[in-house]
């Protein structure tokens, strides 16, 4: 086992108070979002027939390619605004299967200086840009501390698959105002992001921090807007007619919500990017072939396809530093594609 030879320091962070003050939401934003959260609601009720798509980076490493990014998105979704709701991914943690890069919060200069003051700073940056340019934001929050420091920006939130089992994060989810989506285990399991459903209805005392940055008990309303998100497990796929049928059963059993979203990528693309546009065509499929509990999808997409090696030094531009994406010419189809076929068959 390789010992650490690093000195063990802390750093003071500001408190999300301080972050807020220095990156305000102005009441028109505000606002905004309110109607954004109301509009994915809506959509994981079933009392809107458009499609949640939530598409973008992997991950975030480079702000001004997320801008780009997040340009094109806000043009495209006005033209597909009648059939889709677009969200953009702005994913500034990622969890790692051992180690690896943690994502813009932790390690915003990519060189393991881990200057995560820069990084939370730069993250509410990025989130307030591109709500600002009208795109709903969505994130995975991974570590329940940085919830206070960007909350107010989200209008989804993924509890991932490593961590849809874990109690902190069904109490982080019951005290949230966006909905969240949790993905079903890395094994493929499912019944643990229906556990965990169940667990972010209810109320919950918990300990978090405030906007002070003071330790609190905090009770939690619970969160009516949560759903299962399908992204496969063990590198097999779980988004086919009888997979979706079996879930959306075991969904109605157990009281919870049974309208879903397919992540394309993951294990559902047997982590191939190319793979995502088969899974998206697919589960378009069941939506015009009547099946409605298909109320999202997921996507990883960048401006270009595939992606690259960590080394600052010789990064290649709008190309993800962790999972392989499809590129923005291929999402712009594949948008397009889903947006025209779900004119053809409406409410289905
Ligand atoms: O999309 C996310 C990745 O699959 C996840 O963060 C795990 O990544 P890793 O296996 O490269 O660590
Ligand atoms: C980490 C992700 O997914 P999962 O939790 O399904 O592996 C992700 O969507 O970036």
């Amino acid at each position: 086992m390789a010992h650490s030879t690093v000195m063990a320091h802390s750093i003071p962070l500001p408190t999300p108070a301080e972050l807020r003050q220095e990156i305000p939401l102005s009441a028109g934003l505000k606002e905004r979002i309110g109607l954004q959260r109301r509009a994915v609601n809506n959509i994981l009720a079933g009392r809107d027939e458009r499609l949640l798509v939530v598409v973008g980076p992997c991950s975030i490493h480079d702000s001004k390619a997320a801008l780009d990014y997040a340009d094109r998105l806000a043009r495209l979704s006005e033209r597909v605004s009648e059939q889709l709701l677009p969200v953009m991914r702005v994913y500034v943690e990622k969890p790692r299967t051992t180690v690896g890069w943690k994502g813009l919060a932790y390690d915003p200069d990519l060189d393991e200086s881990g200057d995560m003051a820069n990084g939370l700073l730069r993250s509410r940056e990025l989130m307030h840009a591109v709500a600002e340019r009208g795109l709903p934001v969505a994130t995975e929050i991974l570590q329940p501390m940085l919830a206070p420091y960007l909350e107010d920006l989200l209008s989804w939130v993924a509890i991932g698959a490593r961590t849809t089992e874990s109690q902190l994060h069904r109490e982080l989810a019951s005290d949230l105002q966006a909905a969240v989506g949790f993905k079903n285990a890395t094994s493929g399991d499912i019944q643990v992001a229906l556990d965990a459903m169940a667990a972010a209805a209810h109320s919950h005392q918990r300990f978090a921090m405030d906007a002070s940055g003071r330790p609190v008990v905090q009770q939690t309303p619970g969160n009516p807007h949560t759903h299962l998100v399908l992204r496969g497990g063990h590198g097999e796929p779980n988004y086919s007619k009888e997979h979706v049928r079996s879930a959306c059963a075991q969904l109605r059993k157990a009281g919870l919500n049974t309208r879903l979203m397919v992540d394309c990528s993951h294990a559902n693309a047997r982590k191939d990017h190319r793979r995502q546009s088969e899974v998206m065509l697919d589960v378009l499929a069941q939506r015009q072939a009547g099946e409605r509990n298909l109320a999202g999808l997921m996507l990883e997409s960048h401006l270009f396809e595939g992606k690259q090696p960590l080394n600052p030094g010789a990064l290649r531009y709008g190309v993800s530093v962790t999972d392989a994406c499809l590129g923005w010419d291929a999402t712009e189809h594949l948008l397009l594609t889903a947006a025209e076929r779900l004119e053809k068959s409406p409410g289905q």
